[in-house]
């Protein structure tokens, strides 16, 4: 095949379909058959600050170290090559060679590029051009199976229906290197654990609900949760195409707000490829992309390559230090003796040991971090000649074709561990400083009880425990904004209620006003808040105890969707509706 060359005049061709933090994704909108079916990848790079591609241009020595059995990326003259040839060679046979497209290098001009950078400018999200432009000084852009259509789909004018699911780490670590102050880390996902961390720093507006452990876990039904978690808080976990057209969450990930993100909305362009009832499309299709992942059985494939992260970056940063052969900085911070301290194992294993730990890390790292795209597209009734695997869905009585492939299989830069490591240490501070902030004091011993994690009613009838509760809530007057907007969101819910209550403090509302209030709703059951695995549910025992409420239906809306009550009212600005619903209820006290 002739080597395929973009110049300034094929820039018009190709129109924004997404992008991720290092590249572009575009789309074809020309008549030329070889780009038919195909995105072009674009490489970005950082407007502020030194990104990991910018520190050279070709891998470093210790790169060359660490993928020397994969001799091909070594002949690489070029970094970008060398990536191109890593998802070939190493992340292909891992996953599958029917699921990985690794794409085909186009040649572009600068001409191009900047043709490109201009033309899509007004469509990007602006943080994402804020924090980077298009890097006019690639040679290469990847060709790259369009995975959200079937080939040839949209000439047949047949509609085919994809979801990008980015499912983050599968697996809880083990390791014996993590500290014992990152205890958490054993029985919460990474990905939990970095929302506290993503939300403090306004890079998400409320918790996800979605945990990857119901995802990998192998059972159809919490497979089905999981899609319902992500599809309640998509974040840049959750993303549905119709024809490559974005229906559903947010592009270019980020702040993920997004006016795509509307249920009847969605319902509606459903219409098309589900065959249901109005008000239950989205349900169907929630059930077929379960079903999808669930059979394709493909997210186990991917959960093995995950675990090759054997160590944890609390051990494998060890391993880092020898092959980059500097000094130890973190055993250095930690007083620990190299030879004979915690980590003495690892610093003692021969070079091939440690390359080895690191080269896994960063391909498990890829495996955390890559998405699957899902497409389906229907099949008529006794059609027996697609090439593709068949689902039948029973609510609808339909048959769908779909094919699974993944995406975004970058190798991670070697220097990239030491922003794990400081990563991984932000967040476990972050949540760890939170649950102190939001712990009862300690003599609290009844408190805690009656609130462990299985299933516990908030408040009950007790003196003690109020006076504790009170006793804490000074404490919380100290914190700011974003401090509440953190328990708000991660604690159970009868913190969450007396947080609330702390808020109205801060505005001038009388401490034990607010306890009262509490107490007295709760002493009558007039609400029951309780805590089940981790969800927040709040059951109001009768509505008719609500009438002081002003709009009762209103009232449970907001209680039940537990978790907006706090954003609400978090972000709530005097004079707004959730504000007057706050008023309110402190009003019937
Ligand atoms: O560290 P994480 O888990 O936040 O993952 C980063 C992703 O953030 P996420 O949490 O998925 O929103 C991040 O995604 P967003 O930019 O947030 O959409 C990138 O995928 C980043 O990879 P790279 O720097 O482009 O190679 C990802 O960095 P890696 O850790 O995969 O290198
Ligand atoms: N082959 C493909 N077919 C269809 N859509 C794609 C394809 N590749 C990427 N996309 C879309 O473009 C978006 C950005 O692509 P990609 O994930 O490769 O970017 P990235 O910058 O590498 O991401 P990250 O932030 O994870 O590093 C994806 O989220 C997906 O919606």
């Amino acid at each position: 095949m002739a080597e395929l060359i973009l110049e300034a005049k094929d820039a018009g061709d190709w129109i924004y379909r997404g992008e991720g933090a290092a590249n572009l994704i575009l789309s074809y909108t020309g008549s030329s058959p070889r780009f038919d079916g195909k995105v072009l990848r674009v490489q970005k790079v950082k407007k502020n600050g030194i990104s990991c591609e910018e520190l050279s241009s070709d891998l470093s020595v210790h790169e060359c170290l660490l993928w020397k059995e994969d001799c091909d990326l070594l002949s690489a003259p070029t970094r970008e090559i060398a990536e191109h040839l890593y998802v070939q060679h190493v992340m292909r046979p891992l996953l599958g060679s029917d699921h990985v497209d690794a794409g085909i290098r186009a040649l572009v001009s600068r001409d191009f590029l900047e043709a490109l950078a201009k033309n899509i400018l007004s469509q990007r999200p602006s943080w994402r051009v804020d924090d980077a432009d298009v890097n006019t000084q690639c040679d290469y852009a990847l060709l790259i199976s369009d995975h959200s259509v079937f080939p040839q789909a949209l000439h047949d004018g047949e509609l085919s229906i994809s979801v990008e699911i980015k499912p983050k780490c599968g697996f809880l670590p083990c390791s014996r290197y993590i500290s014992e102050e990152h205890t958490i880390k054993r029985s919460m996902t990474r990905f939990k654990l970095h929302q506290s961390l993503k939300l403090l720093r306004k890079k998400i507006p409320q918790l996800s609900q979605y945990d990857p452990l119901d995802m990998f876990s192998g059972s159809k039904e919490r497979i089905l949760k999981s899609i319902k978690d992500l599809f309640s808080t998509p974040q840049n976990n959750f993303r549905v195409f119709l024809n490559g057209s974005l229906v559903f969450g947010s592009l270019g990930g980020g702040k993920y707000i997004t006016n795509v993100h509307n249920d009847k909305a969605f319902e509606d362009e459903l219409k098309s490829v589900i065959e249901a009832d109005n008000g239950t499309r989205t349900t169907c299709f929630l059930e077929l992309v379960s079903e999808a992942v669930f059979r394709s059985g493909l997210l186990n494939r991917l959960l093995e390559v995950q675990k090759l992260d054997v160590f944890d970056i609390e051990g494998a940063i060890h391993a880092y230090y020898d092959v980059v052969s500097q000094p130890c900085v973190i055993c250095k911070k930690l007083g620990e003796d190299k030879l004979s301290g915690r980590y003495s194992s690892l610093h003692s294993l021969p070079l091939d040991g440690s390359l080895k730990i690191v080269k896994e890390y960063l391909i498990a790292a890829t495996a955390k971090d890559l998405s699957v795209m899902i497409s389906f597209r229907t099949r008529e009734k006794g059609d027996p000649k697609s090439p593709y695997s068949v689902i039948f869905h029973e609510s609808t009585g339909q048959s769908f074709d779909y094919k699974v492939s993944f995406i975004d299989l970058d190798m991670k830069p070697l220097e990239k561990m030491i922003y794990y490591y400081e990563l991984d240490q932000k967040i476990l501070r972050c949540y760890t400083k939170l649950m102190e902030t939001v712990k009862p004091p300690e003599n609290s011993a009844r408190v805690e009880e009656k609130t462990s994690y299985q299933e516990k009613s908030f408040v009950e009838d007790e003196e003690h425990g109020r006076r504790e509760l009170i006793g804490s809530s000074l404490h919380y007057t100290e914190m700011n904004e974003d401090d509440y907007l953190l328990i708000f969101q991660l604690m159970p819910i009868r913190v969450l209620l007396f947080a609330q209550l702390n808020v109205e403090l801060k505005m001038g509302t009388d401490t034990r006003q607010s306890w009262k209030l509490l107490h007295h709703m709760n002493r009558r059951h007039h609400i029951m808040t309780v805590l089940r695995e981790k969800t927040l549910q709040v059951e109001l025992r009768s509505c008719d105890t609500l009438k002081g409420l002003g709009n009762p239906t209103r009232f449970m809306q907001n209680l039940h969707a537990s978790d907006m009550v706090s954003t609400h009212f978090a972000t709530a600005k005097p004079g707004t509706a959730e504000r007057e619903y706050i008023c309110s209820t402190i009003e019937l006290c």
